[in-house]
């Protein structure tokens, strides 16, 4: 694993996504292990997070992710950021766990042995060593979480980035994973509308509208995320009922 300051520094950062800015001067420095990202619909998480690995381009300030800029693009910044989708079958491409999990390796420059020899030990190291030679189609929707987990942990990446990775999960696979990401050294970014998955985090940072709306720890930030929530819910009740009333 890199051994670069895990700390993800954002200046002034502003971005726009066909013409409608999306985030706003943006300004963070995020050193904790565990972190998470809250935010009502279209408040700016995905693509917040698409900026730490090179997938969008800002528009104008400054980022920087482990001492990397991630201008120089996804491919580039792959050894630094590991980035997990809400949907895997958005990022599995190979038709068995062995060939996705050597991909990336071989792609690094490793021998086909010395990849298979090491994605072999990760899957012996989480007591899955049956999955290597399994077609990918055959997992569950869990087990195919843990595959692009694995996939992008053997790279060794100093940050884990989780775009709602539990929604198509049951309960017992939520936990399973939530262990598994709890065990791991790197450092952690998770967007999550399952807000108790982040309760144990040691900073969450609440997007509205692509600016932060609040930023501290679970206890202070979750309970004002939720009220807020419940008098959002409260508004539309009430602007539903509005036309009702001047039908009276
Ligand atoms: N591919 C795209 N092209 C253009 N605009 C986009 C694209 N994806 C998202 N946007 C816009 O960017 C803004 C922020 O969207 P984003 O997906 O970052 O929000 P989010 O907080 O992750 O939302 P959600 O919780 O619904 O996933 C929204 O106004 C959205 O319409």
């Amino acid at each position: 694993m890199s051994t670069a300051s895990p700390v993800i520094e954002l200046d002034q950062v502003s971005l726009s996504r066909d013409g409608v800015q999306v985030l706003t001067e943006l300004s963070l420095r995020l050193d904790q292990s565990r972190i998470g990202l809250i935010g009502h619909n279209g408040s700016g998480k995905s693509s917040l997070v698409r900026l730490l690995n090179g997938l969008l381009p800002s528009d104008t300030g400054r980022v920087s992710v482990h001492g990397q800029d991630p201008g120089r693009g996804p491919e580039a910044m792959a050894a630094t950021v590991g980035f997990i989708f809400q949907n895997p079958d958005h990022q599995l491409i190979f038709p068995t766990v062995i060939e996705e999990l050597t991909f990336g390796l071989r792609n690094q420059g490793c021998s086909v042995s010395g990849a298979t020899e090491q994605a072999l030990a990760l899957l012996r190291a989480h007591g899955h060593e049956d999955w290597a030679e399994r077609p990918v189609h055959s997992l569950s929707e869990g087990q195919k979480q843990l595959v692009c987990i694995f996939a992008v942990l053997l790279l060794e990446p100093g940050l884990l980035i989780l775009d709602e990775p539990f929604s198509a999960l049951d309960l017992p696979t939520r936990f399973r994973l939530l262990e598994l990401l709890h065990g791991l050294p790197q450092q952690i970014l998770m967007i999550s509308h399952e807000l108790d998955t982040l309760a144990d985090f040691d900073r969450l940072i609440w997007l509205e509208d692509g600016r932060v709306r609040a930023d501290g720890t679970p206890d202070t930030v979750l309970s004002a995320y939720q009220a807020d929530a419940r008098e959002r819910a409260r508004s539309l009740r009430l602007g539903r009922m509005q036309p009702q009333a001047s039908e009276a």
